[in-house]
């Protein structure tokens, strides 16, 4: 242990540094918002010209929060006696190359970089907030002998779970040990197989996670939950996802439809429904995108019309992950053709037989057929066609029309937390792959983990899952204490799906030929982060989501 590299002395520095990027940013925020104002109100036509500038406004703004997180993280771990050199070499690094993109430029994806000129900051107006401890901490962070030491401590770790402490509690940790050591036995030696065959995940696997209680961990005890929240939401998903995206992502159809339920569902749907979520005994399946509508969710067509007491369903929904095997497909329709836009949309809880391969929708008025994909199996995705499919007019969600829209936004935050925690997972797996090959490959007389090159791979990956997870524990404490957390919530979205690509890619490219080879489990990780940018909000429509927020301020 070095004293230097356990050293807490940079952090009055990083106190200095962070207060000036925040003004940094709030002199950003003030001029894009200036560009994008018309007549005393922001413009939608003028966001959409200077996207590039609005978009970047939430990398940036995630940064900040990236880096406000690292400093938490540091005072809250050392006032625990918690904060060890491992810990404090993450968050310095971390908080090092944070800073130096912020000033250098932020990577919204690969090849498209925000820089602080394009917020139509002036090089005066940046020279002013690059303070000397900005300097300093750029210089003396993200070093290659603080690199060096961090991948010498990440070289020995592996009896623990995470690189260094997550900042977590006890009972927490647990959680994480306990889906760690089910996904162990049950998922990860199978994961790949499952993958390759495109098979589902065996109903045993679901089994085990409902005696484990996974369906139903943010629902209320009174609804047959254990309402445990969000954090542990987050774990649970970290865990399952690591082992295999598929299984991590087998809990987010019930998260969504019992956030539904519970903030949109009349008491008797909460009762009827929320208990079997909770046991695993109902699979739900999400069903609102159309061919003609992804993003553009607003302006959806399938009309669902109400006879008597039943709505008939017509239209065509796509993309439908796990449609066959669920029971309820929480179901977005258009209510008013009149409405054109969002308020003319109803959720329905409508019910459906599961089906087989063979005949995937045994049920009248639905057929479907299934879209081969790159990763993200396991639960297989559907296009479906509903061809006057009938739903009791009691399953209306609430029993109210033209509220469906406005359900579903309520269920944004919960949902992007839980892909965020997918992400951390997936992330983590690229990490955990490209470790112990690096160490197992024998190249020039020694493993592949001493060299620079590669062991800095591993580090990006350790120091980038640390600030991304910081921030969706934060958003998720957020949310267990009802707050608002919209905005922390896309940005954990929106870092952890480039970070896990990120982490997947380079884990890739330290398996050199073999990554490219169908049998190394690494190019299905690959495969499998690639859709973490696309659904549960794409990138652009997230960081389009988050910037609107922060301009209306
Ligand atoms: C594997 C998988 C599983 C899925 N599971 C489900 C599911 O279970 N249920 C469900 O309902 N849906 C599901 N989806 C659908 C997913 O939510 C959509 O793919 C997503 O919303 C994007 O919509 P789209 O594919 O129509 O892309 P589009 O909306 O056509 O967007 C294409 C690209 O253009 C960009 N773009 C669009 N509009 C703008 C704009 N205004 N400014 C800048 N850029 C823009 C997008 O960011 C994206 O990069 C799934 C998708 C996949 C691939």
């Amino acid at each position: 242990m070095s004293a230097e590299t356990s050293s807490t002395n940079w952090l009055p520095d990083a106190k200095a540094a962070f207060a000036s990027v925040e003004a940094l940013y709030a002199q950003a925020l003030a001029a894009v918002r200036a560009r994008v104002t018309k007549d005393g109100k922001l413009s939608n036509e003028l966001i959409e010209t200077e996207q590039h500038a609005a978009h970047g406004l939430s990398w940036f703004a995630t940064y900040v929060q990236g880096l406000r997180e690292l400093l938490a993280y540091a005072d809250r771990l050392i006032a625990e006696g918690a904060y060890g050199e491992t810990e404090n070499l993450l968050t310095r690094i971390a908080f090092s190359e944070y800073l130096a993109q912020v000033f250098g430029g932020i990577p919204m994806s690969q090849g498209e970089f925000v820089r602080l000129s394009d917020f139509g900051l002036t090089p005066a107006d940046v020279a002013a907030r690059r303070i000397a401890e900005v300097d300093a901490l750029i210089a003396t962070g993200s070093t290659a002998p603080n690199r060096a030491r961090l991948a010498e401590l990440i070289d020995h770790h592996e009896a623990a779970e995470t690189i260094g402490a997550t900042g977590l509690d006890e009972t927490l940790e647990a959680i994480r040990s306990e889906m760690r050591k089910f996904a162990s036995d049950n998922v990860t030696p199978h994961a790949h197989e499952w993958h390759l065959k495109n098979d589902y995940i065996p109903l045993e696997v679901i089994t085990g996670l409902s005696e484990l209680g996974v369906f139903g961990l943010t629902i209320p005890e009174e609804y047959g939950g254990s309402g445990m929240g969000k954090i542990a939401m987050c774990v649970v998903s970290e865990e399952l996802s690591r082992a295999y995206i598929g299984v991590g992502s087998l809990g987010t159809r019930s998260e969504i439809a019992g956030e539904l339920i519970l903030v949109g569902g009349t008491e008797e749907q909460k009762q009827k429904y929320l208990p079997k979520i909770a046991s695993g005994e109902i699979l739900p399946t999400a069903v609102f995108t159309e061919p003609n509508n992804g993003s553009d969710l607003a302006n959806l067509r399938t009309r669902a019309t109400r006879e008597g007491d039943v709505y008939k369903v017509v239209g065509n929904k796509t993309w439908i992950t796990h449609p066959v095997r669920a029971d309820v497909m929480t179901l977005l329709v258009r209510t008013n053709p009149n409405e054109k836009g969002y308020k003319g949309l109803s959720m329905l809880l409508a019910e459906k037989p599961r089906g087989t391969d063979e005949n995937p929708f045994p049920a009248k008025g639905m057929t479907g057929g299934e879209i081969e994909v790159l990763g993200y199996r396991g639960m297989k995705e559907f296009e479906i066609g509903f061809d006057n499919f009938e739903v009791p007019a009691a399953n209306l969600l609430g029993g109210e029309e033209g509220k469906g829209f406005k359900q579903l936004m309520e269920t944004f935050e919960s949902a992007r937390i839980q892909t965020a925690a997918r992400a951390l997972g997936v992330a983590q797996a690229a990490l955990d792959l490209g470790l112990r090959y690096a160490k197992e490959r024998v190249q020039f007389g020694k493993p592949l983990f001493s060299f620079p090159r590669v062991f800095d791979k591993i580090v990006t990956m350790a120091i980038e899952i640390h600030v991304a997870r910081q921030i969706t524990y934060f958003a998720a404490r957020e949310k267990d204490e009802g707050k608002r957390c919209d905005l922390e919530a896309g940005m954990a979205k929106l870092l952890g799906a480039r970070v896990a690509w990120a982490a997947a890619d380079n884990a890739l490219q330290i398996h050199g030929g073999n990554g490219f080879a169908l049998e190394y489990p690494v190019s299905r990780v690959l495969c499998d982060a690639r859709i973490l940018n696309i659904f549960e909000g794409a990138a652009e429509i997230q960081a389009q989501v988050i910037a609107r927020r922060l301009l209306e301020g």
